[in-house]
């Protein structure tokens, strides 16, 4: 069997992180899991760790690390037989710790992405909110104005895409990330792209793991003829 590959995406809201997601999932077969859409399942199931984190969310606050690694790695656990693309966790420099003890990760990808262009994507940002489905009115709009394409329901715009919350959200991304690229960077896994156009990113994020994946399978394929 060949080696199963461990990924995250890192980036501030709005840096394209589960837009980005879906194309590695689609593109290199990778298991995608978003923890704001894992929260969003576990509130519509009402699981207890969905009713506590739901608290937290309302408050536009960070659910507490120990309620997310309590959350999250069984769900990692599961996934044992598949590779995966991790999104929106960690965010903390406990969540990493966490991780790291829990498996190996292969690569990190940190989105860098001009502030300018993050306010422009925000402001345009419509959300499903039951699914967590995103939409941008300029990159990818729903096809009928203001309603998800899926369950024909209203899209709705938070309050916080709004570019005068954005300047706090960022610098609060940037203290609480800063740790953990750090622990990323130490580590030698850390990729870091810098661009305004994702169409640009694209490339290079493809050719990385391009690179990644076939290097682990074949010295797996050599370990198992060894
Ligand atoms: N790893 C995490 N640690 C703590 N809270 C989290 C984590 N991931 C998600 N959450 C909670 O779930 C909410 C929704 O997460 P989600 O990633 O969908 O959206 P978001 O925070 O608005 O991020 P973005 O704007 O980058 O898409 C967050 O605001 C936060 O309250
Ligand atoms: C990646 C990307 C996203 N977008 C839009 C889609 C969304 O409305 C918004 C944010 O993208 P999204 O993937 O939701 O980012 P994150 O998960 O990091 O918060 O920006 C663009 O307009 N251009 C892009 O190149």
């Amino acid at each position: 069997m060949s080696k199963l590959f461990r990924a995250v995406i890192m980036g501030p809201p709005g840096s394209g992180k589960g837009t980005i997601s879906e194309r590695i999932a689609q593109s290199f077969g990778l298991q995608h899991l978003s923890s704001g859409d894992f929260l969003r399942e576990n509130i519509a199931a009402n699981t207890e760790a969905g009713v506590l984190a739901k608290t937290y969310i309302e408050k536009r606050l960070l659910v507490p690390d120990h309620v997310m690694t309590r959350l999250l790695l069984p769900r990692l656990e599961e996934m044992t037989r598949h590779s995966w693309i991790l999104d929106g966790f960690p965010r903390t420099l406990a969540q990493a710790e966490a991780l790291s003890r829990a498996c190996e990760l292969d690569v990190v990808i940190s989105l860098n992405i001009p502030l300018e262009t993050l306010k422009e994507r925000l402001r345009h940002r419509w959300i499903h909110p039951a699914s967590g489905r995103v939409y941008n009115l300029c990159f990818n709009p729903p096809r009928v104005q203001g309603v998800d394409d899926i369950s024909g329901e209203p899209l709705i715009q938070h309050e916080d895409d709004r570019p005068e919350a954005l300047v706090a959200r960022l610098r609060h991304y940037k203290d609480v990330a800063k740790p953990v690229i750090d622990l990323y960077k130490a580590k030698n896994i850390l990729h870091t792209f810098s661009d305004t156009d994702t169409d640009r990113i694209w490339p290079h994020i493809s050719s990385l793991l391009n690179t990644k994946i076939r290097t682990d399978q074949s010295s797996a394929q050599r370990a198992s003829t060894n």
